[in-house]
């Protein structure tokens, strides 16, 4: 719907548009539905956008529709975002790259967004803008890491890192250094791990509103902490760690400080404590659909209720434990198998796509040429010698016309059949073909009749031509067209730009004089006023 301030001019669409995707931008992770609408909101604001801002509107829309889960609609919105990104609109183009990465990653179609991120990485080095840069190398670091290559993750979070602290970006700074902290300690190295997290906690904790990264660095703390056998301060952090999750709303979070928690009072002997804590982490796994953690806190609970003699209740965590593994692995080929689908999604849209393309080049070149010759037809005849003419006329270039005509193809049709007759047709017009230049243009006029223009050709260029085509349609063998038709001839009047006024004069001159030919006796070629000799 349109605006007031949208309905002033192109200007003031053009400016709200670019507020409404202000908006929509900072949302697209946490409320992409939204995004989606203010996106839909702006493109619906004016036909006339320019096209930075329709490539802006449909890159926004194609996050909005990635973080919905909607990922072969969200590629090819962020394809055709592409698409129409202007040439040397860098920033743009950089942007539009990156949202096709992160697209790319969250459809689990890890290789293509490593592919796109790092072309979007090698624009914004080009630019030299360093957040675009840090964020495209962070985005190319998840990729990286969840692929399995924790090293080549670091490599990038590291200069992320320091893109980020040179702009004075601490939130994101923190958000890179608990993903390096992560990556280390799956590394195993778990001094460097702890380094970053420390960093982490202490940049979050400077800022006027600390946000939930230290939640997340605190928890991250707790196994390196554990496995260089420092439990005191593993049990500190853990202590501090429960609440904070608790108040911050990160079930995930909450969930595996609590099987941390278990863990380590099992391992202290304080059976009952980690019972309870690790009952809790199930409850709240149950509760918020936060299943991650579950199966590791059934397990432990299974070798509590062991130790304990339980059985009944091992047995049964046992079970548990089995079904959470089994919900995991489902979920993680489920997730393998939606990257697949929307792999062959996308696959089957581009090649649906080349298949219209092809199917819409084919109508209209059908709608441009005769079906039975092949050659032009009168539409395109018409086009042609309209634009040719013009450009002739503008630059004084020369141009003409031959208006050609079988001789008695009334008697080849009577006495060898319509079909003999239509293949007559056929072969005259491989012959025009064949005596002109590629760019002139043979078109079937009509019934029997052809016309030819001759682009940038001299009336005695275009005579030659003429006379080269009667004499081959003269000397043809046409005994495979019908064993007894011996000969076929042409009738054709030739004239030039010069001696007329406008293209339908200069038709009507070489008609007239295909008219003359056909007076004077048939198969031969009757040129314009005066040619040359
Ligand atoms: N086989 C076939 N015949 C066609 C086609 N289009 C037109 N014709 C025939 O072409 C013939 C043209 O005859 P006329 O106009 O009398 O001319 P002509 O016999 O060539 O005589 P001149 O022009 O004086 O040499 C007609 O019999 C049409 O039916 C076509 O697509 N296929």
């Amino acid at each position: 719907m349109n605006t007031p301030a949208a309905q002033d001019s192109p200007e003031a669409a053009d400016r709200e548009a670019g507020t409404l995707l202000a908006e929509a931008e900072k949302l697209y992770y946490t409320r992409p539905a939204q995004t989606l609408h203010l996106a839909d909101q702006a493109l619906a604001l004016s036909a006339a956008l320019p096209l930075a801002t329709l490539a802006a509107a449909r890159r926004v829309r194609g996050l909005g529709l990635s973080f919905l889960g909607r990922h072969a609609e969200a590629l090819d919105e962020l394809q055709a975002a592409r698409g129409l990104v202007p040439s040397g609109e860098l920033q743009l183009e950089c942007q539009v790259l990156r949202a096709l990465a992160i697209a790319c990653d969250e459809a689990g179609v890890l290789d293509a967004a490593l592919e796109w991120g790092s072309r979007s990485a090698e624009i914004a080095r080009t630019l030299g803008d360093p957040v675009q840069l840090a964020g495209t190398l962070l985005s190319i670091g998840v990729v990286l890491s969840k692929g399995g290559d924790p090293e080549a993750g670091l490599v990038q979070y590291r200069e992320a890192l320091a893109l980020y602290e040179r702009a004075g970006d601490a939130a994101r700074s923190v958000h890179v250094l608990n993903n390096m902290g992560i990556n280390c300690k799956n590394l195993g190295r778990h001094e460097e791990a702890l380094q970053h997290l420390r960093q982490a906690i202490e940049i979050d904790a400077g800022q006027p509103e600390p946000a939930g990264g230290c939640v997340i660095a605190r928890l991250n703390m707790v196994e390196p902490l554990l496995a260089l056998a420092r439990r005191d301060e593993a049990r500190a952090a853990l202590a501090e760690v429960v609440p904070r999750a608790q108040a911050a709303g990160y079930p995930n979070a909450e969930c595996f400080a609590l099987v941390l928690q278990g863990e380590l009072q099992a391992a202290d002997g304080d059976d009952a404590g980690a019972c309870e804590s690790l009952e809790r982490a199930v409850r709240i796994a149950l509760e918020r659909g936060s299943r991650q953690h579950v199966a590791r806190a059934h397990k432990a609970l299974w070798a509590l209720h062991k130790k304990a003699g339980r059985f009944e209740a091992a047995l049964a965590q046992h079970e548990a434990f089995h079904q959470a593994e089994r919900a995991q692995f489902n979920e993680d080929s489920d997730r393998k198998l939606r990257a697949l689908q929307v792999q062959y999604d996308v696959a089957r849209a581009r090649h649906d796509a080349a298949m219209a393309r092809l199917e819409s080049a084919r109508l209209a070149e059908q709608t441009r040429t005769d079906p039975l010759t092949g050659v032009a037809n009168r539409r395109q005849l018409d086009e042609r010698l309209r634009d040719e003419y013009a450009r002739a006329a503008r630059h004084g270039h020369a141009l003409a016309v031959a208006m050609i005509d079988i001789d008695d193809f009334k008697r080849i049709n009577d006495r060898h059949g319509h079909a003999a007759g239509d293949a007559v047709l056929r072969e005259v017009a491989t012959l025009l073909r064949a005596h002109c230049r590629d760019i002139d243009l043979v078109a079937r006029y009509g019934g029997e009749e052809f016309c030819v223009v001759f682009v940038e050709a001299s009336a005695n260029d275009a005579l030659r031509a003429c006379e080269a085509m009667r004499a081959a349609v003269e000397a043809h063998d046409w005994s495979a067209v019908a064993p007894e038709l011996q000969r076929v001839t042409l009738s054709t009047g030739l004239a030039e730009r010069e001696e007329a006024d406008g293209r339908q004069a200069l038709v009507a001159a070489a008609d007239a004089r295909l008219y003359e030919a056909k007076r004077s006796g048939k198969n031969r070629v009757v040129p314009g006023a005066q040619p040359a000799a």
